[in-house]
């Protein structure tokens, strides 16, 4: 099983390069590795097990992140009310952002990274709507929109795929800078 040992760390430099596409339709090998990405988070989101084998509680996984240069991403994104029914969850092969909304989003508490051990404080603004095409581990290729915080997930995991960190897109002169079109969601926690 995936562990945080497995989880390669900023200053390594799987994590700046571009991942490379899957063959489709997808090998054993990569449905194996997607399966393990998700339970990895589905674990990481456990309290027995996150305890039991010192899990950060995930809500995305890109392959780079595990040394796998391929554009495999897990999302498991939990729904704060009903614990069983996830916002959104699924593994995404080849992702990619056929439309994105001029608004942009940022999480009001700012972004983190299983790969970075570090607070990296500052806005990170991203599109507040995307509509992302994908195949799933079935083969079937899904056409799905995202909003706000699932959004936000999905377009953190995929900048991974292209060797991008959240704190790249952090203003250098003020992290906290917010421009008109850019909108801090609610967040309870
Ligand atoms: C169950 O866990 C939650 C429930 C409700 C709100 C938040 C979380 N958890 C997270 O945001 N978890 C973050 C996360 O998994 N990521 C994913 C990552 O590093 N992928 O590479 C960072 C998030 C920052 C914004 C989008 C993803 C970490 C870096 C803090 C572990
Ligand atoms: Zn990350």
């Amino acid at each position: 099983m995936i562990t945080m040992e497995d989880i390669i760390r900023e200053g390594h430099p799987a994590l700046r390069q571009r991942a490379k596409k899957v063959e489709i339709p997808i090998s054993q090998d990569v449905k194996d590795l997607g399966q393990e990405m998700m339970t990895f988070l589905v674990n990481s989101q456990d309290p027995e097990l996150s305890e039991k084998y010192d899990l950060r509680a995930g809500v995305g996984l890109a392959a780079p992140q595990i040394d796998q240069g391929l554009r495999i991403a897990a999302v498991h994104i939990p729904d704060e009310y009903e614990d069983d029914s996830p916002i959104f969850s699924d593994v995404l092969i080849n992702p990619i952002i056929k439309r994105q909304s001029v608004k942009k989003a940022a999480l009001p508490t700012g972004e983190g990274c299983l790969s970075v051990d570090r607070e990296v404080p500052g806005y990170v603004a991203r599109s507040k709507r995307i509509t992302i095409e994908y195949t799933d581990l079935n083969n079937q290729v899904q056409k799905v929109k995202l909003n706000d915080y699932s959004a936000v997930v999905v377009q953190h995991e995929i900048d991974h795929l292209n060797g991008i960190m959240f704190y790249d897109h952090i203003n250098e002169e003020d992290p906290f800078y917010l421009d008109s079109d850019t909108e801090l969601l609610e967040f309870e926690d």
